[in-house]
């Protein structure tokens, strides 16, 4: 079994200090050209047919042996794991790299870097016994952090109703998983117009990646699901994303399953750098010009 990470990471990615044991720290050295937010690899795995899951959202495995393994040693270099609420609540993922060799000394958890959970989370419907916050709870995951906004609270002309009691809703959930060991970061909605009040629809991204890097969060991969996935893409013609690993699986899914490319304006920047088989998967690593 090997214990080095595949080359196309080497390629896209870098590597560690040849005296620093792979797997065992984040690369330092994934910095964003943009000081004010984390470095962003954007990664996932489609069927032929780019389609990231089967109908209804069914979770898919689509990753072979090697590539899945290529995952999870990508899954080490980076200081956080993003992922969307959708995909938190279908698939109820433990984001760890437990497809690694095992180690000789330590336990699995301590041995490897973990990246941290990071859940965009506008309305707090995470689980608080989703296994992201059992695994935690059982000191073998990082403890998750969900990117959320207080609803807002309107006065005056655009005031309603149902305001107040939304947001004693959101206040109740954040209590419970702030209980269960999440910790809730708030980014300020987005604003459609001065004058208008905020609306929490999906999180401003970039409000949520500088508040990411605020918190020491240098590097996250970015795993998807759909809506996310295309959000990445989409902001400013992917100005959010340094680098770009495409897993494809020799499947196809048909019309029923799930793409994220419905809706996706043209992406430009993007040059190419590598091709990896691995097993029967194709792996492409590209790089967007900032
Ligand atoms: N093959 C692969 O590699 C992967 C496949 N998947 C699959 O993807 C599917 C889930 O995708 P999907 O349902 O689209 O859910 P996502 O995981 O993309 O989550 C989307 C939700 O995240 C919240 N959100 C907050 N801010 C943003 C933003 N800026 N952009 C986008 N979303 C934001 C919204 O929550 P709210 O609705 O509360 O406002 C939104 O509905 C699952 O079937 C899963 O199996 C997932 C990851 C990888
Ligand atoms: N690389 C990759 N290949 C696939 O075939 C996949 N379905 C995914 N999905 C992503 O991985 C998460 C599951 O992680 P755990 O195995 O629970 O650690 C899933 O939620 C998607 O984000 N990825």
């Amino acid at each position: 079994m090997s214990v080095l990470p595949p080359a196309l990471l080497a390629s896209v990615l870098g590597t560690l200090p040849a005296d620093v044991r792979p797997g065992t720290a984040p690369l330092t050295h994934l910095v964003s050209p943009d000081s004010t937010r984390p470095y962003v690899t954007l990664t996932f795995a489609q069927s032929i047919d780019a389609k990231i899951a089967g109908a209804g959202g069914k979770q898919l495995i689509l990753s072979g042996e090697e590539s899945m393994k290529m995952t999870h040693w990508m899954r080490t270099m980076h200081d956080g794991i993003l992922i969307g609420i959708g995909t938190a609540m279908n698939d109820n993922p433990q984001l760890n790299v437990r497809h690694l060799p095992f180690p000789v000394q330590n336990t699995h958890f301590q041995h490897y870097h973990h990246p941290r959970p990071l859940i965009l989370d506008p309305h707090l419907r995470l689980s608080p016994t989703c296994k992201l916050v059992i695994n935690a709870a059982k000191s073998a995951g990082v403890a998750p952090w969900v990117i959320s906004a207080r609803p807002p609270k309107i006065d005056g002309f655009f005031a309603n109703e149902d305001d107040g009691e939304r947001l004693q809703q959101w206040e109740a959930r954040r209590d419970v998983l702030q209980a269960a060991g999440v910790t809730v970061i708030l980014v300020e909605p987005e604003t459609i117009h001065p004058d208008l009040p905020p609306v929490t629809l999906n999180l401003p991204l970039p409000a949520v990646l500088r508040t990411l890097r605020e918190k020491g969060i240098r590097s996250i991969m970015v795993e998807g699901g759909a809506r996310v996935i295309q959000s990445f893409l989409s902001t400013a013609s992917g100005r959010l994303v340094d680098a770009l690993i495409v897993t494809t699986a020799p499947v196809l899914v048909g019309r029923d399953g799930i793409g994220y490319g419905d809706g996706l304006g043209q992406v430009s920047g993007t040059r190419y750098l590598t091709t990896e088989l691995l097993g029967r998967d194709t792996v492409v690593g590209l790089k967007f010009a900032q």
